[in-house]
């Protein structure tokens, strides 16, 4: 049914009516791979509740089981009991930033060598800086000198922590990564940034939520510099909320269609970057409500450009650029340098594929703009990256004819993306045979 890299690439189903339904979506990727390190560090057993069970999270359960943690399935929870680190680990990283940059600092904890790889672009994706502060605070690593993959982490059952710093303009997940376990650390951390500013900046905002309600002191009151006491992570019980940024797409699918598409469970506050799609939504011209079931966006029919810094939410560039480019007006989406080192070089791969479908967009060194066109179908490329694919189905939505390459790549974080989009669409029509 659906297509390999290798394999037909899948017909988009273009809906012949409005698309109007409400929908449960799986749980947040960037809440799960948090609450597992958290509760692999705790101080007991946790029960992490509805997680995401996606490439992402799977290969970051592998990862802290093959260091020894105990991971137990429970039907629809997680039960995760920490254990003393003492097995040598081979750890897959696949093409998760939140596996390569956030199982590190934990494995310095072990006794054991975990040597670390993954697909093989996660071999260009930035790791360096994490690699540099933890040898700066006390842990052995192996890297050949490349500050990238593969490397061998050699801990020596504690880390001796204190201060760091670093560069994290490519990355947020390299401050995430060491505040998540420097409660462990003998001196905690205190990591200041030198750079140019770091993006996502509301994803550090929940790694310091998260530790902060397992009762870990966390100082960020000065710009740039986050500090964590040493101490213990308190064992949780807690759900994760749906994965607001994976809303994209079928939100955008009432947008496209002139629909309505209720998210169910929508969090009233949250510190998930999706959340700001009911913003971006109601500037394009969508009608957003907020309610007790959930998140309500209602399409005009027609959609109106942008101009958006995106910096905070690099991640919902993709479904915001598919938007852009059926749009009446122009857009120009900025701030985003940093998402070259996403999946794949995000900017370069939409310009290419919007634009092989017609879309008028210009690259620029930290953003695209993108002006409206006639736009008509063909084969709109992913390069293994599952927001490229939520790009491509949601042009496919509006456009007929367009035949998105290895849909399966959005297991990364969403099982059965195709299925769940096919339940709301119906098939592709005849149109694309
Ligand atoms: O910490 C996280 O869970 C994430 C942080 C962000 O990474 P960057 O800061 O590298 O953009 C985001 O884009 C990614 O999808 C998830
Ligand atoms: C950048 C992303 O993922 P990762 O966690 O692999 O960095 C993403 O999901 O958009």
């Amino acid at each position: 049914m659906v297509g390999s890299p290798l394999a037909d690439p899948w017909p988009a189903p273009r809906p012949t009516s409005p698309v109007t339904s409400t929908i449960s979506l799986p749980g947040s990727k960037s809440l799960t791979n948090r609450a597992l390190i958290l509760a692999a560090l705790a101080d007991g057993p946790s029960v992490v509740r509805r997680p995401l069970r996606s490439r992402d999270t799977l290969l970051m359960t592998a990862a802290l089981a093959a260091m020894g943690i105990g991971v137990v399935d429970e039907g629809d929870d997680w039960r995760i009991t920490p254990a003393d680190l003492t097995h040598d680990a081979d750890v897959d990283c696949g093409l998760a930033g939140t596996v390569m940059r956030f199982v590190p600092p934990v494995a310095g904890l072990s006794t054991g060598r975990i040597s670390f790889d993954g697909d093989p672009h996660m071999r260009n994706r930035p790791v360096g800086e994490v690699l540099a502060a933890l040898g700066g605070l006390g842990v052995d690593i192996d890297d050949g000198g490349r500050g990238s993959l593969p490397f061998t982490v050699r801990g020596h059952g504690s880390v001796r922590g204190g201060t760091v710093v670093i560069d994290a303009s490519a990355s947020s997940q390299f401050i995430s990564a060491l505040l998540l376990a420097g409660a462990r650390y003998d001196e905690g951390v205190d990591v200041r940034h030198d750079g140019k500013p770091v993006p996502s900046l509301p994803h550090i905002d929940m790694t310091i939520s998260m530790l902060r309600a397992r009762g870990v002191e966390v100082d960020d009151t000065d710009a740039n510099r986050w500090a964590v006491a040493p101490g213990p992570i308190g064992a949780v019980d807690e759900a994760i909320e749906p994965d607001l940024s994976n809303a994209a797409p079928f939100l955008a699918l009432a947008a496209t269609t002139g629909g309505e598409i209720t998210i169910r469970d929508w969090p009233s506050s949250t510190t998930q970057p999706g959340d700001e799609l009911r913003e971006v939504l109601t500037r394009m011209g969508c009608e957003v409500s907020l309610d007790d079931v959930g998140l309500t966006v209602r399409g005009a029919g027609q959609l109106h450009g942008v101009d958006l810094d995106l910096h905070d939410v690099g991640e919902l560039t993709p479904a915001i650029a598919a938007l852009c480019a059926l749009a009446d007006s122009p857009s120009h989406l900025r701030g985003i340098g940093h998402i070259r080192g996403h999946e794949t070089d995000r900017l370069a791969a939409l310009a290419r594929e919007l634009g092989n479908l017609g879309a008028d967009v210009t690259e620029h060194a930290d953003g695209l703009s993108i002006r409206p066109a006639t736009l008509h179908g063909g084969v709109f490329r992913t390069y293994a990256d599952h927001r490229m694919a939520h790009a491509g189905v949601i042009i496919g939505s509006a456009v007929g004819g367009v035949l998105v390459e290895d849909i399966e790549t959005t297991a990364k974080t969403f099982p059965d993306f195709a299925g769940a989009w096919l339940d709301l669409t119906g098939p592709a029509l005849v149109e694309h045979r």
